[in-house]
């Protein structure tokens, strides 16, 4: 399996732990940086992790920020993106289960590389539900993608 990773400065502190485990996890890593603390925009990182997921380079990407609030934010930016910040297990399995997200957040000051291992173990061996709700689901954010929101008159 091939991950599309990258990191901000403020992430840079856990990226040789994500690494490890990536390894650990026989996964062939895309690293897009950055590559130091030297501050770096975490909206540039993730364009490019996202556009090796979309390029179907990478299955999934896995960005690390500050919080991964940012890289989130950036992420759903993209048509085709589902990103999600996961900071526990049960979010790290669903999102992908119910929401086959394809890109996973974790933020270097928020979690550790003990938790962060477990959560990116878990965010990888998950696989999207065939169940109907979910597909339905999903395909109405990709219909969302398609043009402007118009917000509901009701
Ligand atoms: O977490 C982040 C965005 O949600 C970023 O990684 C940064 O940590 C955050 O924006 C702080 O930026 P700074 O330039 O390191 O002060």
């Amino acid at each position: 399996m091939n991950i599309a990773l990258g990191n901000d400065h403020a992430g840079y502190p856990l990226k040789s732990h994500v690494v490890q485990v990536l390894s650990s996890l026989g996964v062939q890593i895309m690293d897009h940086g950055s590559y130091d603390e030297h501050p770096v925009d975490f909206p540039d990182i993730t364009r490019l992790v996202c556009d090796s997921v979309l390029s179907g380079k990478a299955k999934r990407g896995i960005m690390v920020c500050g919080t991964g609030v940012g890289a989130c934010i950036a992420a759903n930016k993209i048509p085709g993106i589902r990103a999600a910040v996961c900071h526990d297990v049960y979010s790290a399995a669903q999102c992908v289960e119910h929401d086959d997200v394809n890109v996973m957040c974790i933020g270097a000051q928020i979690i550790g590389p003990t938790l962060a291992a477990t959560y990116i173990a878990t965010f990888l061996q998950a696989e999207f539900s065939t169940e109907e709700q979910f597909r339905r689901r999903v395909a109405k954010l990709s219909e969302m993608e398609k043009s402007f929101y118009n917000p509901s008159s009701s």
